[in-house]
């Protein structure tokens, strides 16, 4: 079934089984999603799960590229199935996963193909491969063999589930049959489906749909723990203002965007410590998403940010997945990623997103400060400040006081953005509380 599920940051098999809830939630029959990864070692496992973005950004040649500051060339294909049979708590996991390197050449090919994808064992890349040559070795394969292996014995549960289940599997199977070449089904699916996949070739084979059936409304989610930061929270109150709570677990930003907004401000900031879920995408929708996540927990006027560093060589990325990256590899590591290329300029972006009540209307404040991915230097400030120079300084971030990076930084400049809304529509808000 064609939905078009929210796809989540974080590890492969994390998003795999979010994704699986959330199909569930909708469909409300057994259902199976898949979601690929493909993970360079050198980059701990990245680009991974985001590998469809970075690929549309920067083509097969330049996932090539992002290596070319490591030794380390070799990679690792994962397809991770998560099929919920009804109870989303049991969610079960099926992996594939197919080793090899990545390697410039191989950019022909179709759709997810093309990846410079070199398996060990083989004289072909995925995109020199027939679809038969790739479905013997493949990834997919793999994770489609273990589920296989597992999934009969649970059908066999209750009736309902061999019914749906059957025709889930089914449909998944001619998902892989379809021709590389054009796309099209080598064999039309019978009977009702229940896959969910944002992949145009399992789509395909899937039409054959209960159209009734198809729901782009989004329900969710992970229940998540609230925790109130008291002594930040203190940071920022001043009395009787109404108040906005700022939903974060960065006490980093909290503390930047405290200082940034001073006094003058009027409303009273409080923090709330929520491990929200982040989704992938374009840094306004990321943020727009984490804000509705944060106002259906909260249930009162909530801001929340996001923050891209974006590598003008790689349009725009790691982007809103600079946590990731910064997570796995260091700030030397994204110094690294940007050997292969000319290009070493960047840019910070801070994307408030502020509801007051309404999720069809929430607002968006950014901040952009440009500047080059340079060799670590500094200590001051946090993650990959001692990377990012700003133009026309010498400096880091991270060679700056505070105060200085606080005058010319992409949060800075999203605060204040926000701040001149906030003044502007003061009145129409004093009821805000
Ligand atoms: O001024 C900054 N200078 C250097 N590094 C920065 C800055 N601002 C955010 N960062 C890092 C934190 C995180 O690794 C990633 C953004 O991810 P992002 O999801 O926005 O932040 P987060 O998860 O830490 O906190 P939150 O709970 O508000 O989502 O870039
Ligand atoms: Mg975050």
């Amino acid at each position: 079934m064609d939905v078009d599920l929210p796809e989540y940051q974080g590890e492969p098999d994390q998003v795999s089984r979010l994704k699986c809830q959330s199909a569930f939630e909708i469909i409300k029959r057994p259902v199976i999603v898949e979601d690929t990864s493909l993970c360079f070692n050198a980059l701990g496992g990245l680009p991974g799960p985001y590998i469809k973005c970075f690929l549309k950004k920067v083509g097969s040649e330049g996932l090539f590229k992002l290596l070319h500051g490591f030794d380390d060339h070799s990679a690792v294909a994962v397809a991770s199935i998560a099929y919920c049979d009804g109870n989303i708590n049991k969610i079960k996991i099926f992996k594939g996963m197919t080793t090899g390197r990545i390697v410039s050449r191989g950019s022909q090919g179709f759709g997810w193909n093309v990846w410079p994808f070199l398996p060990d064992g083989c004289d072909k890349t995925y995109a020199e491969m027939s679809a038969d040559e790739k479905n013997e070795i493949s990834h997919r394969k793999r994770a489609v063999e273990a589920m296989r292996k597992i999934i009969f014995l649970i059908i066999l549960s209750t009736l309902h589930h061999i019914t749906a289940t059957v025709f889930t599997l089914e449909a998944f199977f001619l998902a892989d049959a379809i021709n590389p070449t054009n796309g099209e089904s080598r064999d039309k699916p019978r009977g009702p489906v229940a896959v969910i996949t944002f992949s145009q070739r399992a789509v395909r084979a899937a039409r054959r749909v209960d159209q009734r059936n198809i729901c782009t409304t989004f329900t969710s989610l992970r229940k998540v723990q609230l925790r109130e930061d008291a002594e930040l929270t203190e940071m920022s109150q001043t009395q009787d203002k109404p108040e906005i709570v700022f939903v974060t677990g960065n006490k980093d930003k909290l503390r930047e965007v405290t200082q940034i907004l001073g006094e003058g401000f009027p409303f009273k900031i409080t923090n709330q410590d929520i491990d929200l879920p982040e989704y992938q995408g374009e840094p306004d929708e990321v943020s727009r998403l984490k804000c509705q996540s944060a106002y259906e927990i909260i249930k009162r006027p909530v801001i929340v940010e996001d923050t891209c560093l974006c590598f003008n060589a790689m349009e725009g990325l790691p982007g809103p997945y600079i946590k990731w990256f910064l997570k796995k590899i260091g700030s030397e590591g994204l110094f690294k990623m940007l050997h292969g290329f000319d290009d070493h300029s960047a840019f910070a972006l801070a994307s408030f997103a502020y509801c007051s009540g309404n999720v069809e209307e929430i607002e968006i404040f950014k901040g952009i400060t440009n500047g080059t991915i340079v060799r670590p230097r500094g200590s001051q400030g946090f993650g990959w400040d001692v990377c990012f120079k700003p133009d026309g300084y010498e400096q880091t971030y991270a060679e700056m006081s505070a105060e200085a990076k606080n005058e010319i930084s992409h949060r800075k400049r999203a605060v204040e953005a926000m701040r001149t809304y906030f003044l502007e529509n003061n009145a129409s808000h004093n009821n805000v509380s």
